[in-house]
């Protein structure tokens, strides 16, 4: 069967409970919803939570869901890292296989897991990033040894049905993954904020610096995703010699250091972050 087919099927045979509904679950699940994973195989475990999409089903507590079964092929934890240890006992009865543990929490360790639901629970710890809302996510994981490659195509099919997804075997890696990409499109944001301030600060109307800034940050990242040529190639096709973005990079890669230092400080602040977050 064609790789497409696979996921497709995967996906809609895939029988989810999510535990949290909040920024990363819900734009999960609205990627789910719009690629075949079916509605009724879906549940949303979350107390805050009194509506959901048509057809999913929804608890406050994992009670009921236990009760009635059947037990999930995927549980998809979207708690925040520091809850996680509160919420895990209540699942303890999905532990030991066949349902797979798949975290998406900052820091929180695949032996973590392991711990709280007991011997041979296919773990998979994963970073997504809130593209993943309008299917242009990326996604890293990283799968424990009892995760056979059905529950991994499962959990290939669901990651990768809202954009992008790599795994890697080093589990160390993640944090550092977190630190880009996980958290990367808040530095992107912040960008697009400093533009439009730049833009303010140089006499131009608020609402036309926001505009601008905000296109062209869109911009660029479309013509990325377009393009056979890499960022430098495309940096170099803006910059004219001695010209006005040459002006602009000259304090962007020199001044105090640079942007490029800055950035490998900011990635190395979020994965240290990341690495406190495992407890
Ligand atoms: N946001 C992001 O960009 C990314 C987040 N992540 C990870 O995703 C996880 C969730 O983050 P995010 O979505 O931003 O956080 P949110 O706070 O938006 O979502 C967490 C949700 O879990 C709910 N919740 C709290 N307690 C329970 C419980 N006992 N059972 C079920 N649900 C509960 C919260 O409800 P209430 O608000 O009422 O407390 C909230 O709706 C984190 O572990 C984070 O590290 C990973 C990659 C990117
Ligand atoms: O800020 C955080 O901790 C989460 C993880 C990556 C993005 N948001």
């Amino acid at each position: 069967m064609p790789a497409a087919d696979l996921t497709r099927a995967a996906l809609s045979a895939a029988r989810v409970w999510l535990v949290g509904g909040g920024k990363m679950g819900g734009a999960l699940l609205t990627g789910w919803l719009d690629h075949g994973v079916a509605p009724d195989n879906v549940t949303v475990i979350d107390p805050g939570l009194d509506q959901g999409p048509h057809g999913v089903r929804l608890a406050a507590d994992p009670a009921a869901p236990l009760a009635e079964g059947p037990a999930p092929d995927v549980l998809l934890l979207a708690v925040k890292p520091q809850v996680m240890d509160s919420v895990l006992p209540a699942y303890r009865a999905l532990g030991g296989g066949p349902t797979v543990v798949l975290s998406v929490a900052a820091g929180r360790l695949i032996a973590g897991f392991e711990t709280a639901f007991g011997p041979g629970t296919p773990v998979v710890r994963s970073i997504p990033n809130t593209p993943a809302a309008v299917h242009r996510g990326m996604t890293v994981a990283c799968a424990n040894g009892h995760v056979t490659d059905t529950a991994r195509a499962t959990c290939e099919a669901l990651l990768g049905a809202v954009g992008d997804i790599a795994w890697v075997t080093d589990e160390a890696l993640i944090d550092a993954v977190t630190a880009v990409s996980g958290s990367g499109p808040a530095y992107v944001f912040w960008l697009t904020e400093c533009m439009t301030q730049a833009g303010i600060d140089g006499g131009l109307p608020a609402d036309l610096a926001a505009r601008i800034a905000r296109a062209t940050v869109c911009g660029a990242g479309a013509l990325m995703d377009a393009s056979p040529e890499d960022p430098a190639t495309l940096r170099r096709n803006v910059t004219s010699p001695n010209g006005t973005t040459a002006a602009a990079l000259e304090v962007l890669m020199q001044e105090s250091g640079g942007l490029g230092p800055l950035m490998s400080r900011a990635v190395a602040a979020a994965t240290q972050r990341s690495q406190d977050l495992a407890g």
